[in-house]
């Protein structure tokens, strides 16, 4: 997937997801998959090709900018439509508040999950005064219609643009049709009733809801990290953990202890995952003070230092306990274990 934040370098025509789109869940899926999906025939309304100078193809989750140039000249091809999310960088509310966001998916999950939807382009506008100062129809005009060559947009119904949030996906679709481009606006998704939003995933994983979290989100909520050296005490009482450096934007679940299943793509097909127990918190037992988050895996042995680890979230087992002795919280991880080995087994 081709990722850029410079509009000069974005592969062109285009037919557009436009959205924010953290944690990529069911809802989001269903604007971004039409724009996947659209018809390979379709013919591009226009076959303007600014040739890119730069490049950024991301190939796995690491989002680089180090990829032979000769790539791009190589797919290039002026009757291709490119399948391409448009989103903002940073968030337009992280811009006018100057609060980081914590994210459901970061960027390196964000391409990730895009890249296996399919999406072939990934383009970060950079918002700015500038940016935020584009009334609706400025912003159609010069970021979709002259710079991205549009041909075909889709959008949540919710979905506001231009200064001061005026614009309304109903806008969108009256601009763009003035310029003979079709908007596909996707109703709200609701999954038993309850609507599907980066909201309602953030607060049932805050309650350790996470069965409900991954209903919502349409797949199981992971973290990734690269492991890192803690204070070497797990070895002591057989249930070394991997100590996961997670990016600080990262939204983390409630602590306490969860039953996850890790992959490590060094170790395992990413089809065969281990089966594993995890702790998010500060571990009161040995006076931890900051926030870890340690996964053991079961029935495993072998070096993960420096490794990338991913965990996805399958059950909250229990929250984070201070036990008397190194001994009482060893016989109640072994507990946990055994809890975790069933669930597993029964959704295996
Ligand atoms: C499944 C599991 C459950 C845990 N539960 C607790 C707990 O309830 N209380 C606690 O203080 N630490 C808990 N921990 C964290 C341990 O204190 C920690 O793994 C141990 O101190 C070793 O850490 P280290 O190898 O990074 O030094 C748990 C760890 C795991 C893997
Ligand atoms: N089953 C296992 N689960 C997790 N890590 C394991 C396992 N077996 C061996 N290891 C290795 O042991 C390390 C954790 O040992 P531990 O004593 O907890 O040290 P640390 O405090 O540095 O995490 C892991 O980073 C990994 O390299």
């Amino acid at each position: 997937m081709w990722v850029t934040s410079d509009l000069e370098t974005a592969l062109t025509p285009t037919a557009i997801a436009l959205g924010n789109f953290d944690g990529v869940h069911r809802g989001h899926q269903q604007v971004v998959v039409p724009v996947v999906n659209l018809s390979k025939t379709y013919e591009p309304l226009n076959v303007a090709l600014p040739v890119p100078e730069q490049q950024g193809w991301v190939d796995d989750v690491t989002v680089s900018a180090s990829q032979e140039a000769s790539e791009i000249t190589t797919i290039k091809d002026k009757n291709h439509i490119y399948k391409t999310v448009v989103t903002f960088n940073p968030h337009p509310q992280e811009f006018f508040t100057g609060q980081a966001r914590k994210l459901l998916t970061p960027m390196a999950e964000k391409v990730e999950q895009l890249r296996s939807l399919g999406v072939e382009q990934l383009v970060l506008l950079p918002f700015d005064r500038e940016l935020a100062d584009l009334s609706p129809q400025q912003f159609v005009e010069k970021i979709l219609i002259e710079e991205l060559q549009a041909n075909w947009i889709s959008v949540g119904c919710d979905f506001r643009f231009g200064k001061g949030r005026t614009g309304t996906s109903a806008d969108l679709q009256a601009i763009a049709s003035s310029f003979g481009i079709n908007v596909n606006t996707v109703p709200l998704q609701t999954c038993q009733g309850e609507r599907i939003s980066s909201s309602a995933i953030r607060e049932a994983l805050l309650q350790g809801e996470i069965t409900q979290a991954n209903r919502l989100l349409g797949r199981a909520y992971t973290l990734s990290g690269k492991v890192v050296q803690g204070k070497q005490l797990g070895r002591t009482i057989n249930f070394p953990t991997a100590n996961l450096e997670l990016p600080p934007e990262k939204f983390l679940p409630q602590t306490g202890v969860y039953c996850v299943r890790a992959y490590a793509s060094h170790l395992t097909p990413l089809a065969s995952p281990i089966p594993a127990v995890m702790n998010i918190g500060k571990r009161p037992t040995v006076n931890g003070s900051s926030v870890t988050v340690e996964v053991h895996l079961l029935d495993w042995s072998g070096d993960l230092y420096g490794q990338t680890l991913t965990v996805s979230l399958e059950h909250f087992l229990r929250p984070e306990q201070k036990f008397d002795s190194l001994n009482a919280l060893k016989e109640q991880i072994q507990a946990d274990a055994a809890v975790a080995k069933t669930l597993l087994t029964i959704k295996q």
